[in-house]
């Protein structure tokens, strides 16, 4: 599994403000939609393309377009979709799947409670969008269902990462023959006797969209 912790000023100077317990909600939202973006720009680096000839007013022009299929954008929610804008500025002609996920908090295990993704992915890139990687247990369930239904490659984009959850990745992938990216703005210390990732910024889908 390969693993990118974008080491960026304007990364780290938004995250920074996101850590803050003094920042409130439109903020929160607006800081996670831009971070995305910077994201996105690193995570799609090996995002296929075709290439192509357009005619400029001058003469024609090589170039490249994305390749069909379209890439899969998958948000879990609830948090994930505070990342889908910001995804989706960048990667306009990607199709949306959606992943209802809940981590129970007494046994740290994540729950499927809703499924919106297309039966078939074969040969589909797709790009996993979920704020906090603790555990890893979401992530890893989200993964292997998106594999399970032929998806070529996943890219997780997070926020935030802990060190316990890239290693339970690692070890659900490694050796699976398909490939597994993480793409985070920061690898936090670890993880606290309640699953919450240290510093960590608290339960991301609260600061979002309120306790519930
Ligand atoms: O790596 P893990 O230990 O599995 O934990 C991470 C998961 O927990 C959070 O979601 P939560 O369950 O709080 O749902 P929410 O987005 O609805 O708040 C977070 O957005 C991840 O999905
Ligand atoms: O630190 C954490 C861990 C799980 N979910 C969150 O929102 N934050
Ligand atoms: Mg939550």
């Amino acid at each position: 599994m390969e693993t990118l912790v974008v080491d960026h000023p304007l990364v780290a100077h938004k995250l920074t403000v996101l850590r803050d317990v003094q920042t409130d909600s439109p903020t929160f939202r607006r800081l996670a939609d831009e971070l995305v973006t910077l994201l996105a720009y690193e995570a799609t680096r090996d995002v296929r393309v075709t290439d192509v000839t357009v005619d400029t007013p001058l003469s024609p022009a090589h170039g490249v377009r994305l390749a069909r299929p379209a890439p899969l954008v998958v948000p879990i929610l609830r948090a994930g979709l505070g990342m889908l804008d910001g995804m989706t500025r960048l990667l306009p002609t990607a199709e949306v799947g959606f992943l209802g996920m809940i981590r129970d908090e007494g046994t740290l295990t994540a729950q499927t409670y809703a499924t919106r993704l297309p039966e078939d992915l074969s040969g589909r890139q797709c790009y996993v969008l979920d704020p906090m990687l603790a555990t890893g247990g979401t992530l890893a369930a989200a993964i292997r269902l998106l594999f399970d239904r032929g998806a070529q490659d996943v890219t997780a984009i997070c926020l935030l990462a802990a060190p316990e959850g890239l290693a339970y990745l690692d070890g659900e992938f490694r050796g699976s023959g398909k490939p597994v990216r993480v793409v985070t703005a920061a690898l936090d210390e670890r993880l606290n006797d309640n699953g919450y990732i240290v510093p960590g910024l608290g339960d991301a889908g609260d600061r979002l969209y309120g306790v519930v």
